[in-house]
C-alpha cells in the first residue's frame, strides 16, 4: 500500500507538487491521471526516492521514503521516465543486473529471467546489447527489471510509452495480473482511455493539486459527465476556477 500525505516539492519559482495526498491500496490499480506538468513524475520520483519532498509524507507498506529510503525502495518496483538501462548490457543482463541488487536468491533468478521474457515477449531480443533499443523494446526491458524481485508495490511512470497496441495489452493484462495477485500498482498517464480501462481508482492532479479521486463512475458522477475524458476536463477546468 502506498499512502501520500500533503507532499509538496518545488524546483525554484516552480510548485511541482503542491500538498497532494492519496492512498493507494492492495489489490487496486490506481492512476494518477493529469496533463503536462501537472506533477505527476515528481510525485512517482518522490515515491521512488529519487527526490526528497521538501515537506510531508510518503510511506511504502508503512516505510517512509525519506527516513528509511533503502528499505521503501526494496518494497517497489519501479519504471522510471526514461528507461535508464545500461546499453552495454543485453536485456538479460539488464534485468539480472538488477535481480542481484535487489537480493533475488541467486537459485531463481534465471527461472525469474526466463518467466518475464515470456511475460512480457522479450525474447527476440533478450541476447541482445540494449544500445540502439526502441522505445517500446526499452520499456519492455525495463518493466521487467522493475518485476524481477516480485514488489508488492509496482509504481510505472507512463508505462505505455512508445508500446505499439501488442504490447500495450500485454502491459494492462500484466498490470491486471497484479492487482489478481493483490499487488498495488500505481501509474501515471495524461491518456484518459488508458485510465478508464484500467482503473478501480483515479486521482486527477491539475497544477500540483488533486483535483478530484474516486473511482471512474464516482468521477463521471461527480462531473455530470458520461465520457471520461470530458470528465477529465471538467475536473482540471473547475479545479482551475477555486
Ligand atoms: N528537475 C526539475 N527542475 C525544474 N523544474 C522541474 C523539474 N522537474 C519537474 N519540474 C517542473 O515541475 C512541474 C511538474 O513536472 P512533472 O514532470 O512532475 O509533470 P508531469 O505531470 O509528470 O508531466 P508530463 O505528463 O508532461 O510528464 C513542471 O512545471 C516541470 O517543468
Amino acid at each position: 500500500m502506498i499512502e501520500v500525505n500533503d507532499l509538496r516539492k518545488s524546483f525554484g519559482a516552480v510548485q511541482a507538487v503542491d500538498g497532494v495526498s492519496f492512498a493507494a491500496g492492495d489489490g487496486r490499480i490506481t492512476g494518477l491521471l493529469g496533463p503536462n506538468g501537472a506533477g505527476k513524475s515528481t510525485t512517482l520520483r518522490i515515491l521512488y526516492t529519487v527526490l526528497k519532498p521538501d515537506s510531508g509524507s510518503a510511506t511504502i507498506d508503512g516505510i517512509d521514503v525519506v527516513d528509511d529510503s533503502l528499505k521503501a525502495r526494496a518494497a517497489i518496483g519501479t519504471l522510471p521516465h526514461g528507461s535508464g538501462l545500461y546499453p552495454h548490457l543485453t536485456a538479460r543482463e539488464n534485468i539480472r543486473y538488477y535481480a542481484r541488487l535487489y537480493g533475488v536468491a541467486e537459485d531463481s533468478i534465471e527461472e525469474r529471467i526466463e518467466s518475464l521474457i515470456d511475460e512480457l515477449d522479450l525474447r527476440d531480443f533478450a541476447d541482445r546489447r540494449t544500445r540502439g533499443f526502441s522505445q517500446g523494446q526499452q520499456t519492455k526491458v525495463a518493466l521487467a527489471r522493475a518485476l524481477v524481485h516480485g514488489p508488492q508495490n509496482v509504481v510505472l511512470d507512463e508505462p505505455s510509452n512508445g508500446l505499439d497496441v501488442m504490447a500495450t495489452r500485454s502491459l494492462r493484462d500484466l498490470v491486471r495480473t497484479l492487482k489478481n495477485a493483490g499487488r498495488c500498482v500505481l501509474f501515471s498517464s495524461h491518456v484518459m482511455q488508458e485510465v478508464a480501462a484500467l482503473c478501480d481508482e483515479i486521482v486527477i492532479i491539475a497544477g500540483g493539486k488533486v483535483a478530484l479521486h474516486d473511482s471512474p463512475d464516482g468521477i463521471r458522477n461527480a462531473t455530470g459527465c458520461d465520457d471520461l475524458e470530458d470528465a477529465f476536463v471538467s475536473a482540471i477546468s473547475s479545479k482551475d476556477e477555486r
